[in-house]
């Protein structure tokens, strides 16, 4: 047995993702049977004496059929209306399911600003640590009623890569509708089984093509949520959930990748946030940000682009236009061409104290590029 599989088998805390398709039916109800039998292999885990949390997606397509939609819809708003009905549903079927086990289930509804802002990020943290203290079984999903389109996961891959972030565990399994990642969308012929990623050089004939019928993220947000937890990963399906947790060779595996550990935060501006904007910058605040950590002041930017709002992920790009940073940004983009290339102190001497602060706080800026 390779010694990740043996981490993931003796993983004292792990995280365990099981998407929208493994737990509902094509009929936009709750499966009933399936989730019964994912929980027995949960509940058996933690009977071994491991920290197990759930994070369980399903809240929109569970709401479905109750409410006589025929699909996901694309609205927002009836999407948010779903899973307000299908969450219910799939926490008290989650309830009973584990208390056949003599397991309390804890409900965790995060947002993504909850992984982001250092007092939420802590909260969120000390809240999963308490549960698990008391040997509460945490199941965690997004908060859909509240979430809006530009600050939303979406997709709970990467939510769980974040949370099994934050509390330090030592294995992640993602369970899904295909057994493996395959080069190429399996229900499409000549696609091969990966069974191992050690790295990128492992991806490169791979085509991350998009979602089935109910989930949402596909295989490129499952590769990212590999990338992003930096423990052992394995990739299978809910079938399969007793052989992954075991250490059997099922699935993909994929290596905790090397490299500098970032905050949980960081984690969530780098790989699950898309630029809202982009703000353009000179080569003085360039090098600033790249190699001396600072913030980013008014004094370096050259042009804003895109529509944003105070608090949105933008995009923070040098002459050359490459991409060389992302933050969360202090202003509306409609408020930046007035500050540009002036000082803070001018900032705030003509405009007022508000106007001193950064663009970016550096403590909200994560560098993108790999120089
Ligand atoms: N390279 C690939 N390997 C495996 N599955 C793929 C690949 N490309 C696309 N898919 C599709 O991704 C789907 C799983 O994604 P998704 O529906 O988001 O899952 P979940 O709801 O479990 O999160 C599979 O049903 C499969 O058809
Ligand atoms: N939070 C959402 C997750 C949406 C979704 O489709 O996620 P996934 O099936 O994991 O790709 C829900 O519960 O419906």
């Amino acid at each position: 047995m390779s010694s990740i599989r043996t981490e993931i088998e003796k993983a004292r805390r792990i995280v365990v993702k099981a998407g929208s398709s493994s737990l509902t039916t094509p009929q936009g109800t709750i499966d009933a049977d399936r989730i019964d039998a994912l929980v027995d292999v949960l509940a058996a885990r933690r009977a071994d004496g491991a920290e197990v949390v759930f994070v369980s997606s399903g809240a929109i397509a569970a709401g479905l059929g109750p409410l006589g939609l025929p699909g996901r819809p694309p609205e927002l708003a009836l999407q948010q209306a779903a899973a307000s009905v299908g969450q219910g549903l799939l926490f008290a079927r989650y309830t009973s399911a584990f208390a056949r086990h003599g397991v309390t289930v804890g409900q965790v509804l995060l947002t993504a600003d909850d992984m982001m802002r250092r007092s939420h990020h802590r909260n969120a943290q000390r809240t999963l640590g308490e549960l698990l203290h008391l040997g509460v079984l945490p199941i965690v999903n997004e908060n859909d009623t509240v979430a809006t389109d530009e600050i939303r996961f979406g997709d709970n891959d990467r939510l769980a890569a974040l949370v099994a972030h934050l509390i330090r565990a030592d294995a992640l399994v993602l369970l899904s509708d295909v057994d493996a990642l395959y080069t190429g969308d399996p229900r499409l012929p000549g696609a091969r089984r990966v069974d191992e990623v050690r790295g990128p050089a492992d991806l490169a004939e791979v085509a991350l093509g998009a979602s089935g019928r109910v989930g949402t993220g596909g295989m490129v947000t499952k590769v990212e949520a590999a990338r992003i937890a930096g423990i052992p990963v394995v990739l299978t399906n809910a079938a399969q959930a007793a052989a992954a947790l075991a250490g059997e060779p099922v699935g993909t595996l994929f290596h905790p990748q090397n490299g500098r550990r970032m905050s949980t935060r960081n984690l969530w501006l780098a790989h699950a946030t898309t630029g809202q904007g982009r703000v353009l910058v000179d080569d003085g605040a360039v090098e600033a940000i790249l190699h001396r950590g600072t913030s980013l002041l008014p004094a370096g930017v050259t042009g804003v682009e895109g529509d944003f709002a105070a608090g949105d992920p933008v995009d923070v790009c040098g002459p050359d236009g490459a991409v060389a940073a992302r933050g969360l940004v202090n202003y509306d983009a409609a408020e930046i061409p007035e500050l540009m290339g002036r000082s803070t102190r001018w900032l705030a001497r003509e405009l007022g104290p508000g106007y001193e602060r950064e663009i970016i706080h550096r403590d909200h800026l994560v560098i993108l590029t790999s120089e």
